[in-house]
């Protein structure tokens, strides 16, 4: 399957994350004040651009790699930068590709980035940075003090946001239970569970540059991302037609939304199929799926043939142990576990509501 630019790009920072033996090498690069341009794969295409050199074929180490940027020209890696296959090679990308990068050194590693889809790192020795060109997508490498401060930043507001969602979404389960539920209550928690999303997200991808420097955020990003209750998919299920929706289609559209668009919510509403042509205060009905999914007693199968022979979330909560038991997969303790879990949610959220 094609991977994105975006996932390739995520592909390289694990591979020059600190801790790997590659960015060991970068960093002694920097330190010695050289350049470099090191290419992270060999095929086909990648030889063709290569003129002159040495084909070497040694074992990487951090080391040889500081050695062999002393001399002009690029390197070349097998992908899992396990060899360093040749040296001092001169790289002849084909000049019509544009490039927004000055010097020759930069302008050649993002030609070679877009006219082979093999990722390159170039080392500069005028600024000092490393950048990774990755499928058209350049990526200045920081040092983990720099990346922990933004990720702890992101940290902060993906805790306000999860607290927001499960304020929404408790907020949605009462509603649900009192059938006041509009398209704006149903819509504004899709917009919070996109937003962790995001986040977290964006979080992930600061784990990933920072290597071994990222473990603690590594585990607080688990804490605070681990699965409470159901995803979007769950809610979109709940109302609309599962006849004539596809829910997978919506949440990836959901995904697709640019960040300015992200708060108009008669936008998601429609993307994720909910009635828009009144208004968004317009009064919906849940057929039940997420709050009988969240019972923990029963499996999301027979979650969905309660709701299909009920039809909606009112009718299921009125019926008897005799009318659940109907439904394939419900016996006795199961229809009693329902009717409780359901009567519970339905207290809970009074109790919420008005104490
Ligand atoms: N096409 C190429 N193939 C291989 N190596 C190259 C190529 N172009 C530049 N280099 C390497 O980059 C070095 C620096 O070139 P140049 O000063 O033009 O680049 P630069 O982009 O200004 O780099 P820096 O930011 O490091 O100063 C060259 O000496 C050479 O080793």
């Amino acid at each position: 399957m094609l991977r994105s630019p975006e996932e390739a790009l995520k592909a390289t920072l694990a591979r020059v994350a600190p801790g790997t033996p590659l960015r060991d090498g970068l960093e002694r690069i920097l330190r010695g004040r050289t350049g470099a341009l090191i290419v992270l794969g060999s095929d086909k295409t990648i030889e063709s651009l290569c003129s002159g050199g040495f084909e070497i074929g040694i074992d990487f180490a951090p080391t040889r790699l500081r050695e062999l940027a002393k001399m002009d020209g690029a390197i070349v890696c097998d992908k899992d930068v396990t060899k360093i296959l040749r040296a001092a090679v001169q790289l002849v990308p084909d000049p019509s590709i544009e490039t927004q990068e000055s010097g020759t050194r930069h302008r050649t590693a993002e030609r070679v980035a877009i006219q082979t889809g093999v990722p390159v790192v170039s080392v500069s020795q005028s600024m000092q940075i490393i950048a990774l060109y990755v499928d058209g997508l350049r990526h200045v490498l920081e040092g983990s003090e720099k990346v922990l401060a933004r990720a702890n930043q992101a940290l902060a507001t993906l805790e306000r946001y999860r607290a927001r969602l499960d304020q929404v979404t408790s907020s949605l389960s009462a509603l649900e239970i009192e059938a006041m539920v509009t398209v704006r209550d149903v819509a504004v928690t899709l917009q919070r569970h996109e937003m962790v999303r995001r986040i977290s997200a964006e979080i992930a991808q600061y784990v990933l540059e920072l290597g071994v420097d990222g473990r603690l955020l590594s585990l607080q990003l688990d804490e605070l991302s681990a699965t409470r209750g159901s995803g979007p998919d769950v809610v979109i299920r709940d109302y609309t037609d599962p006849e004539t929706t596809d829910i997978e289609a919506a949440v990836a559209a959901l995904q697709e939304i640019d960040q300015a668009n992200l708060i108009d919510l008669n936008l998601i509403a429609s993307i994720a199929g909910l009635p828009t042509a009144d208004s968004l205060e317009k009064i919906i009905q849940p057929r039940g799926y997420r709050l009988v999914s969240e019972l923990k007693a029963v499996p999301r199968a027979v979650a969905g043939r309660l709701v299909d022979h009920f039809g909606s979330l009112q009718n299921l909560m009125a019926a008897t142990i005799d009318e659940l038991m109907v439904v394939d997969g419900i016996g006795d303790l199961r229809a009693r576990t329902v009717r409780e879990g359901l009567s519970r949610i339905a207290e809970a959220s009074l109790l919420d509501r008005f104490l």
